[in-house]
């Protein structure tokens, strides 16, 4: 039997679609749709592609975008002023610095730069922090556009037994974290970790987010789990550029009982999480209630 593909696409699509329908209401509310800035320094063409992409999302939802663009020869003091000018300006609602930095930038300080209310990355100390304590913040949207997924497959995730393979800062960590917080058993692999085929196998929900093109066999997956794919990885094979998972997924969707696919799974959650996350900070910037959605 082949696997659900879970359409990453169409649920994040929905989502997008409610959360326009707040940001028109929170417009009314406040007199202005929620405000988001992304700073993009240097011309890598992946991020120009991503933050165009971003910015277009971000208009179809009703709220504003801007962008600040900077050379990639800029100082890491020349792009903290740009993010503390942000963090001053009122009518901003939400920061997010594009990843990866200029080499000679120190990417931790200049995240540590944006005011916690402001960041919808959910990168700073601050919401790295709150996350771990469990307590209130912005969380990171990649990972929360997982457990989205997850939840679309499994109504509870409680008790299952996940396995996070990659331990990044933007994915891996803080996904491993929502995923305690539903109160899964969570593994948290690497490339250390040894025996790494059988514990995958353990796993219920298998999350592979390592970046390294295929590289959870389709013999790894345990019959019925669900497998969430959160690597793009840009190959060339046959002489044609493509997009793929960190799973092979043509031999995983024979054993899981739902896959995502690259792209058109995770990918798409993470944007319309990072919406989500700016109309829950434009809201409790105004010491009103995020969202219910
Ligand atoms: N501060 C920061 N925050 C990020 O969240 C962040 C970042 N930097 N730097 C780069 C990565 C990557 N990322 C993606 C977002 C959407 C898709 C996405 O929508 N992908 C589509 C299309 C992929 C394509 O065709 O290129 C899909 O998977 O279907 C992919 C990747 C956010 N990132
Ligand atoms: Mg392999």
């Amino acid at each position: 039997m082949s696997a659900r593909i879970i359409d990453g696409k169409a649920i994040a699509s929905a989502l997008r679609e409610r959360i326009g329908e707040e940001a028109r209401a929170f417009a009314k509310a406040h007199g202005a749709p929620p405000c988001l800035a992304v700073v993009l320094v240097g011309d890598d063409p992946a991020s120009q592609v991503y933050v165009r992409n971003k910015g277009r999302a971000t208009r179809e939802s009703g709220m504003i975008s801007i962008e600040k663009r900077l050379p990639a020869s800029a100082s890491e003091a020349e792009v903290a002023a740009v993010v503390r000018a942000l963090n001053e300006d009122p009518s901003i609602d939400g920061i997010l610095v594009q990843m990866p930095l200029p080499v000679h930038i120190d990417a931790h300080s200049v995240i540590n730069e944006i005011d916690p209310a402001k960041d919808v990355d959910g990168l700073t100390e601050t919401n790295a922090g709150r996350l771990l304590l469990g307590v209130q913040g912005l969380r990171p949207c990649t990972p929360e556009g997982c457990v989205i997924l997850a939840k679309s497959v499994r109504d509870r995730l409680e008790g299952l037994r996940a396995v996070v393979v990659g331990r990044s800062i933007l994915v891996g960590k803080p996904l491993s974290l929502l995923l305690l917080a539903e109160n899964c058993t969570v593994v948290m692999a690497h490339s250390k970790t040894r025996d790494l085929p059988e514990i995958c196998r353990s796993a219920d929900i298998l999350c592979a987010a390592v970046g390294r093109p295929r590289l959870i066999e389709g013999d790894w997956v345990k019959k019925g789990a669900v497998v969430l794919d959160i690597g793009i990885n840009r190959v060339e094979e046959d002489g044609a550029a493509r997009l793929v998972g960190d799973v092979d997924f043509e031999a995983a969707k024979e054993r899981a009982e739902a896959i995502t696919p690259v792209p058109g799974g995770v990918g798409p959650m993470t944007i319309a999480c990072l919406l989500r996350n700016t109309l829950i900070a434009a809201a409790r910037r105004r010491g009103v209630r995020g969202p219910a959605i």
